[in-house]
């Protein structure tokens, strides 16, 4: 009897690698998984009926999705709770967290496949079979996981958990989607489609109108169109962690030691493919932050700008109109202490509230005030109050959809409108709360138009006391390196060339919007 077949690998890895019915899976370090199958032929004709017990990670996997399906729950929030609740090793957890991610972002593309495959829409089908489908696609098309392996324990999940009679469903359709690689599906999908943005919906798994959206974007701000391919690539791609040692009191020695490395964009950072955070005493402690890069470089951009508004020599005041959950409050917070300023961090709903007076509690407490609120209403209670303030508008999140992989399919177009009356009244209220010769930054961590050139036009329309400041020089002043090169220099319309935009696929950081206005004064 070999290792494999005795078990003893698997048994050291945690004890779940064999598979029911004979196959034993092996995971590598990236929770790739190979599979060495001593009864190949058996599961090839009756999969499903060799595997009883699901496999862990796939069940993971599977429990995430219905989460997210049935609930509207968040995978990167869902995820890691379901992996401890079964006790996954590290290269079951890799296995899982590539199967859930990579199967929620392309959904969209794997559902035009499975609707080719099965005899009637997919809105008939039971949603738990969808899910196991969507599973059972990803790991034929897109994961290094041997077809029979791929069948056999997806179907044997089905059997595990929705029942006998769909786990022949399954079998039959997964079937005929493994009769062809991923570019040969793709191939067929766009058969006879001209259309550009049809053709990349299909092929980088966006819908149309993100994709249309993010080529309008990427036209506003000077830049070729032709990029679209390597932004949407971007999106697909897992996401680096990203860390930020709190300045004066963060610092990243552990990180480095547990495999970060050094960020590029900005000071104090550090970044990694992975790895158990919660080890890190740093980031118990709460001195060391997960937070994207160009979410750090934003809020550094506002803490750097020259502003006039101190002429009487007492301490700056900060605002973060919209500060929940806390990640741009916290280093705001950090700088505000170094420089002897003092922070209110403003957020309306009080469990995300809660979040933020967490995200301060490490950051000495005289340097802020959280604050539970609407920020419409601070323009009017404190008119000219504050130095520096910070809107980080409520938008969709377009820019974030390497860490949110569901987001892009539950969101809406309808959404951008909805959001756009909002993010004019919370920046119109910074406006109102910044002192003459202050500076208001209008982040989003969007790079759709709608929600951001058109809604800093609209302010800039409606006042005659703010002018653009130059956010790209702001972005490469606060950069490691100086020249980021996020401005839009190059931008057809003389306003936007105040105005940058980070991007996914060149900063390796989300699409963060920023513009920087000054009250004249
Ligand atoms: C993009 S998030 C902010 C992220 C945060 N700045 C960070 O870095 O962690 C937008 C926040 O705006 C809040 N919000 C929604 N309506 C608001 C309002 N009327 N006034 C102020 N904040 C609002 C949301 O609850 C959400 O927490």
């Amino acid at each position: 009897m070999t290792s494999e077949q005795s078990g003893h690998s698997s048994a050291q890895r945690g004890g779940h690698g064999r598979a029911q019915g004979g196959g034993v899976r092996r995971r590598d370090d990236a929770g790739r998984e190979r599979n060495r199958s001593t009864t190949r032929n058996k599961t090839e004709t009756a999969p499903g009926q060799r595997t009883r017990v699901a496999d862990p990670a796939r069940l993971v996997a599977f429990e995430v999705l219905r989460a997210v399906s049935a609930d509207d729950a968040y995978a990167n929030l869902v995820l890691p709770a379901r992996i401890r609740k079964h006790g996954l090793d590290r290269r079951d957890a890799g296995f899982a967290t590539e199967l859930t991610y990579g199967a929620l972002r392309a959904q969209g593309t794997y559902d035009a496949i499975l609707a080719t495959c099965v005899d009637r829409p997919l809105s008939e089908l039971d949603p738990a079979i969808l899910d196991a489908l969507r599973l059972g696609v990803h790991q034929l098309l897109a994961m290094r996981v041997p077809t029979h392996a791929a069948l056999d324990q997806t179907v044997g999940l089905a059997r595990a958990v929705i029942g006998a009679g769909p786990s022949g469903l399954v079998n039959a359709v997964l079937r005929k989607v493994a009769a062809k690689d991923l570019s040969e599906w793709l191939i067929e999908l766009s058969a006879g489609i001209t259309d550009e943005v049809k053709k990349a919906s299909i092929e980088h798994a966006h819908p149309e109108w993100i994709v249309r959206s993010m080529r309008q974007a990427l036209v506003a701000h000077g830049r070729d169109v032709s990029e679209i391919t390597a932004l949407l690539e971007a999106d697909n791609a897992a996401p680096v962690v990203n860390l930020v040692a709190l300045p004066g009191l963060g610092d990243l020695a552990e990180a480095f030691e547990a495999s970060f490395t050094p960020g590029e964009l900005v000071a104090d950072s550090a970044l990694s493919s992975g790895g158990d955070l919660g080890r890190l005493e740093s980031v118990r402690e709460g001195t060391v932050r997960v937070q994207d890069a160009g979410s750090q470089l934003v809020a550094r951009a506002l803490a750097g700008v020259e502003v006039t508004s101190g002429k009487d020599g007492s301490e700056e005041r900060w605002l973060d109109l919209c500060a929940g959950p806390g990640g741009k409050a916290a280093l705001l917070a950090a700088l505000a202490a170094q420089k002897n300023a003092w922070l209110l961090a403003n957020e309306p709903a009080p469990h995300r509230a809660k979040l933020v007076e967490q995200a301060l509690a490490a950051i000495p407490h005289d340097s802020w005030t959280v604050r539970t609120g609407d920020g419409r209403d601070i323009g009017r209670e404190h008119p000219g109050a504050f130095d520096r303030v910070l809107v980080d508008a409520p938008c969709t999140g377009l820019g974030a959809l390497r860490r949110r992989p569901e987001s892009r399919w539950r969101r809406k177009l309808s959404d951008v409108a909805e959001l756009g009356p909002l993010q004019r009244e919370l920046l119109a209220s910074a406006l109102d709360a910044v002192k003459p010769g202050g500076v208001v930054a209008y982040v989003t961590c969007s790079p759709h138009v709608a929600e951001t050139i058109a809604v800093v036009e609209d302010a800039m329309r409606k006042r005659t006391d703010v002018e653009l400041v130059d956010a790209g020089a702001a972005l490469d002043t606060a950069s490691l390196s100086g020249a980021v090169h996020a401005g839009n220099t190059t931008a057809a319309v003389p306003g936007h060339r105040m105005m940058a935009q980070l991007w996914p696929h060149i900063h390796q950081s989300d699409a963060m919007f920023i513009a920087l206005i000054r009250k004249n004064g």
